[in-house]
């Protein structure tokens, strides 16, 4: 996949289907939209090219925070992985925002990116104040000779899936639900750093350590059974992923003193073995409690190794998440 970021100057040559729109997370819904567009790229003989904006200067542009389910760098990865040969993370400033949608399907989506084929869902809105609608999709595609192609919307138990439907099961601790929506578990990846290295050593229980970046939408802070896929190169069969079980913590550690920052804190269930600097993925399954302050540190352990006690019960009656994947 070629990624086009950080600049407005762009020529995509190879004829193409294009779709526009955030694909955060990339639920559900974005998936049946791909998956029609893997179908267009084979019957029409296209290249398959998503129009999106880079979403870590949103906040800056629109000056409320924005949360996302996928980073930019999660994004990507996953848009990979369906098949996407071309991303645009177009920045998003003044100029892009104010320009009419007309403007934006002919000098953006037909000329620099070479769209024969456009493909959305029916309330996909684009240009100033999101004027542009499938109708002006329908009329422009006669004009500049692409095809319009709308796809009925994914949905789940009569509301459409969205990012938006998400982050709000997400915020609710409602994990199974959006993981049910994203169709696959929620993920936080990131390099693995070094905390407080107290993990192991009085605790008994070694942890590896991610900091979520502040854009990162995240569920309640508190205790999950989680999945770890963790990045190997092998020299002469390309990479792949092994794959863990674990129990992670959400949160800024209470009763560790001292102003902490938001981390993922997992002891993966048997795996000995130095991660540091390494790329790994988490993936949350189901909630066991919420974080709490601990009188003591002992009592802390005690209680983390009934944690793993309910994580390993999790995964005798899911060994599935436990497959090579
Ligand atoms: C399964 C699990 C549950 C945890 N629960 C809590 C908790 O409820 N409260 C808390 O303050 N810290 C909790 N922690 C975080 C520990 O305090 C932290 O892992 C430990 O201090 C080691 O940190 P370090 O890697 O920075 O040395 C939990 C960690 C794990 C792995
Ligand atoms: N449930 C769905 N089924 C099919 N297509 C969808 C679905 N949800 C979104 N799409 C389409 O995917 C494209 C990207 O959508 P986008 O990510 O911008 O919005 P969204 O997923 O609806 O989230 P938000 O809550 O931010 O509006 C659009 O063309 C949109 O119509």
């Amino acid at each position: 996949m070629q990624v086009i970021t950080g600049t407005r100057e762009f020529q995509i040559s190879e004829p193409t289907v294009v779709t526009i729109g955030k694909f955060d997370g990339r639920h559900k819904g974005h998936q049946k939209l791909l998956r029609k567009m893997q179908e267009l790229k084979e019957s029409m003989g296209l290249r398959i090219a998503v129009f999106t904006f880079d979403m870590a200067p949103m906040g800056v542009v629109t000056g409320h925070p924005v949360t996302v389910i996928t980073t930019n760098e999660e994004r990507r990865r996953k848009l990979e992985r369906m098949g996407v040969d071309y991303l645009v993370e177009y920045p998003f400033d003044r100029e892009i925002a104010h320009m009419d949608p007309e403007t934006f399907v002919k000098k953006i989506l037909v000329s620099q990116m070479h769209a024969k084929a456009i493909t959305v869902g029916p309330d996909c809105s684009f240009g100033y104040m999101g004027a542009g609608n499938v109708e002006l999709l329908r009329i422009l595609s006669d004009q500049c000779g692409f095809e319009a192609v709308i796809i009925e919307k994914e949905q789940d138990e009569h509301r459409d899936i969205s990012s938006t439907y998400v982050r709000e099961e997400l915020t609710l601790g409602n994990i199974e639900k959006a993981n049910e929506l994203l169709g696959e578990p929620y993920t936080i990846g990131g390099t693995v750093v070094h905390g407080n290295h107290l993990g192991g050593p009085v605790l008994g229980f070694p942890t590896v350590n991610l900091l979520p970046p502040p854009e990162k939408h995240l569920p309640p802070f508190g205790v999950y059974v989680t999945r770890i896929l963790i990045d190997e190169k092998e020299q002469t069969v390309g990479s792949h992923q092994r794959v863990f079980g674990g129990i992670s913590n959400i949160g800024r550690k209470p009763t560790i003193s001292g102003d902490n920052p938001v981390s993922v804190e997992t002891y993966i269930m048997g795996f000995d073995g130095d991660l540091y600097g390494k790329q790994i993925e988490v993936q949350f399954l189901n909630f066991e409690r919420p974080e709490m302050k601990f009188d003591s540190l002992e009592a802390l352990k005690e209680r983390i190794g009934k944690d793993r006690n309910y994580g390993e019960m999790y995964f005798r009656e899911h060994p599935e998440f436990l497959r090579e994947i």
